[in-house]
């Protein structure tokens, strides 16, 4: 069972509401300017992983006060009760191990009285005898020829997390082409098939249900057409493989059990790049670095399970979050990573953060009075420097963003790499200090401005500061890295669903969504108008139903 405690009611809270007034009224760069320690102070590093939270609008009581929010929510309690197995997933009445799939130390992990680590180790070893023979070309499609091409098929959270991990990870990719179809816009597959030859590909069919439509809709297009382009039904077994919990669903489909790869309903979808929904990844980067990705998480883990809050990474985090979220009321926070191979890790933490913490009722069944999970968004530096940092610079929102980058690079061309971070380490800076009124008109003087043009202009060039970041400096992304930076926002959002007292680990929200499309779904064959709904959406089916 999880404790569950109304986080406002806590002593701890009550005294940041009240530290709140003091600390909001003072700048960053007057903390600085107070404490030579504060970088010290304020920094922790795991590994080849440096957080750097200096640059938050805490001080050390701050911190004192959220540490103690946190014991009083009963955290560490909570972390005991996931890494044990209990069922932590109320509402869907599951425990929630994603922990267990990347459990390297194989310490056993109990689900109703049974270890969980001997089938998590059976499947990988036949992911490592799959991925091995696809690579090696010892497997052959059904004219002899070896695969050269893997397709993808799944949604969410069995499309999300490969589609991340391959991209970040491509310095170490095969020669295989990896393809990731989601979208029930048959475009997606459509476009996609244009590419691939039905002898030389391989679809692997990701869902952890096997009913969501859009991924049924899509592996049955995929079969159609590689039956129409010259496979035959018993070709199906050496192109089609299956990842999911579903092995009925599996087999209705057609798809050899031989070929499906198992995980289990203790794996959240948001949760699964760890289990059979990676066997993409270990085809791309080979199985040895899809088990260092499993390791970097692993090691994130014990960091997590074993550390003092004082000292612990993701705790750190989810209660800076908090800090902003609820004290500060920002609505969003930024990931904005310095890294294009890694382009999809904001996309990524946007299902990872916001399926999981995006709740409006507590654990007891209350409608919370009190903001739960931010929007969480970014895109990689430099564009988005040139696109929507103008908002996050001058604009009237605050937005704590979390700033990652490689210190190495798997490209090292040039002076790009430093010139990439000198644009990491400045705008953090910048961010921070800001451009004084005086400093803006300094500037004018010496560029020759007059009085007048200088008392129009300045205003516009002034930039307040004292704007918040997290920074993440990475030696290099490995997959072991990786895994640790995945792993780390993966318990920063535990951390935070605790304290919120919410239910992070179900998804009911996406459900009304798919329950009206089903019924819209015949609504839509035929030309009678349609009636049954408001007047907006009887209108716009009507007016699909002509223009079609
Ligand atoms: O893996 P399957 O079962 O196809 O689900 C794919 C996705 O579906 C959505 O509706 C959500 O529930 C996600 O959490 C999930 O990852």
């Amino acid at each position: 069972m999880l404790p569950s405690t109304d986080f406002t009611s806590t002593q701890s809270y009550k005294y940041l509401t009240d530290h709140y007034i003091n600390v909001a009224s003072k700048n960053l760069k007057d903390l600085f300017d107070a404490d030579v320690q504060r970088f010290e102070k304020f920094s922790l590093q795991f590994e080849d992983i440096l957080l750097d939270y200096s640059k938050n609008r805490i001080d050390e009581e701050t911190l004192a006060l959220l540490i103690q929010l946190a014991r009083e929510c009963g955290v560490n309690d909570a972390i005991t009760a996931m890494f044990s197995g209990q069922e932590i997933n109320v509402t869907e009445g599951r425990p929630v191990l994603h922990v267990a799939l990347r459990n390297r130390s194989n310490t056993p992990i109990l689900v109703d009285g049974k270890d969980v680590m001997p089938d998590v180790n059976r499947v990988l070893d036949q992911m490592k005898a799959f991925s091995e023979a696809i690579i090696s070309g010892s497997w052959t499609g059904y004219t002899g020829k070896a695969i050269t091409d893997v397709v993808n098929i799944g949604i969410g959270g069995s499309d999300l997390g490969p589609v991340m991990v391959t991209e970040a990870l491509k310095a170490y990719k095969n020669h295989l082409n990896l393809h990731f179809v989601s979208n029930v816009d048959a475009t997606h597959i459509v476009e996609t098939l244009k590419t691939v030859d039905p002898e030389t590909t391989l679809f692997l069919i990701a869902s952890k249900t096997f009913t969501t439509q859009e991924t049924m809709g899509n592996a049955h297009s995929a079969r159609d057409w590689f039956i129409a382009n010259g496979g035959k039904d018993e070709d199906v077994a050496k192109h089609f493989a299956a990842l999911s919990t579903n092995s009925e669903g599996v087999a209705k489909f057609g798809i050899d059990t031989k070929n499906m790869f198992e995980f289990w309903d203790w794996v959240g979808g948001r949760y699964s790049l760890w289990s059979a929904i990676g066997l993409s990844i270990s085809l791309s980067i080979g199985f040895d670095n899809f088990i260092e990705l499993l390791d970097g998480a692993h090691a994130m883990d014990n960091h997590f399970k074993s550390t003092e809050l004082e000292e612990n990474i993701p705790a750190i985090l989810a209660l800076v979050g908090i800090w902003y979220n609820n004290f500060f009321e920002s609505e969003t926070q930024a990931i904005l990573p310095y890294d294009q191979y890694m382009h999809r890790f904001a996309a990524y933490f946007q299902q990872g953060d916001m399926e999981s913490n995006g709740k409006h009722v507590d654990r007891t069944g209350k409608h919370v009075d009190y903001s739960t999970g931010p929007i969480i968004w970014g895109e990689p530096g430099t564009n988005g420097q040139h696109a929507f940092y103008q908002l996050i610079h001058q604009g009237t929102k605050l937005i704590p963003c979390d700033f990652i980058a490689p210190a190495q690079s798997h490209n090292p061309l040039g002076e790009h790499h430093p010139m990439l971070l000198s644009n990491f380490f400045a705008q953090t800076e910048a961010l921070m200090n800001g451009k004084t009124e005086e400093v803006v008109i300094e500037e004018l003087k010496k560029a020759g401005k007059s009085e007048e043009e200088i008392a129009k202009i300045a205003p516009f060039k002034v930039f307040e500061g004292n704007r918040p970041t997290n920074s993440i400096l990475v030696k290099l992304i490995t997959p072991r890295a990786l895994g640790s930076l995945i792993a780390m926002y993966e318990h920063k959002i535990f951390v935070q669903g605790i304290i919120w007292n919410i239910y992070s680990f179900d998804q009911w929200g996406v459900e009304l969504g798919k329950q009206l499309a089903g019924k819209i779904l015949p609504e839509l064959k035929g030309n009678e108008p349609v009636n049954s709904h408001d007047s907006s959406t009887n209108g716009l089916i009507n007016q699909y139903k002509t223009w079609r």
